[in-house]
């Protein structure tokens, strides 16, 4: 397999006196999408943001295309080409579906095709038809699509997706699923951290399964599928 993207290594973070992240390990390859599953609390918005230097980690090893996250803020980590959208959708609600996509425009990578506007709208149909509408007359799953389209605007070599299936209609969902099948087609590699089993199973290549901040799992979604006692045991289903 390719080196990894994204590589982290015995990330333990706490919350006050309380720990949440035990030695938590895994990696991202380029182009895969991963899922990041575990029940309500498990610890999976904390291993997102503890990466993005969001939450302090007390113990953090991360490489990002080689170089080490350790001591960087969150602007530069996002800089190297680490996209994150996190579970409340950073939009802008005064600006237009076409104003919020111009916040998050930056320079492509040498090589690399940059996301447009018109690129995006192929992947999103639904942003396409509301270019114009400002971001507080949009549902909840069309903000969603929003801030995943912003944050590709950025050009990002990988993207973390918390819970993106979140709170939205089942019709959105499945447009969702085809877009992130999408971006990863262009290149993009997603981890996504989701309590959807089915729609996390329906859509990544491999899973990490998290219980009480510790990694349980993590190999190719065939084998968790496979693994039924360990999916009620860590996941309920
Ligand atoms: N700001 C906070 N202060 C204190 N404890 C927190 C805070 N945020 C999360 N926690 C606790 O840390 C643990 C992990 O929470 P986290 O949100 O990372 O889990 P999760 O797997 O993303 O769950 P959910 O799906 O509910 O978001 C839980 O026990 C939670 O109660």
């Amino acid at each position: 397999m390719s080196k990894p993207l994204l590589e982290i290594w015995n990330l333990c973070a706490s919350y006050g006196r309380a720990q949440v992240l035990f030695d938590v390990t895994f990696r991202l390859h380029a182009g895969e999408v991963m899922a990041l599953v575990g029940r309500n609390g498990a610890g999976k918005t904390t291993t997102l943001k503890a990466v993005m230097g969001l939450v302090s980690a007390s113990a953090k090893q991360a490489t990002f295309k080689g170089h080490s996250l350790d001591r960087l803020p969150t602007y530069k980590i996002a800089r190297l080409g680490l996209g994150y959208v996190p579970e409340d959708r950073r939009i802008f609600t005064d600006l237009t579906v076409e104003e919020n996509l111009e916040t998050g425009r930056r320079l492509a990578g040498a090589g690399r095709s940059p996301w447009t506007p018109e690129r995006l709208f192929r992947l999103f149909p639904n942003l396409a038809e509301m270019r114009g509408r400002r971001g507080n007359q949009m549902s909840g799953g069309e903000q969603q699509m929003l801030s995943i389209a912003r944050t590709l605007m950025g050009n990002p070599d990988a993207i973390l997706l918390d819970e993106p299936s979140e709170g939205i209609a089942p019709v959105i969902v499945q447009t969702m699923a085809e877009a992130i099948r999408a971006m990863k087609a262009e290149g993009v590699a997603v981890l996504l951290s989701e309590q959807n089993w089915a729609f996390a199973a329906g859509i990544s290549d491999r899973a990490c399964v998290i219980e009480r901040g510790e990694i349980r799992f993590q190999g190719s979604m065939t084998e968790l599928m496979a693994d039924k006692a360990l999916r009620a045991e860590t996941l309920g289903v």
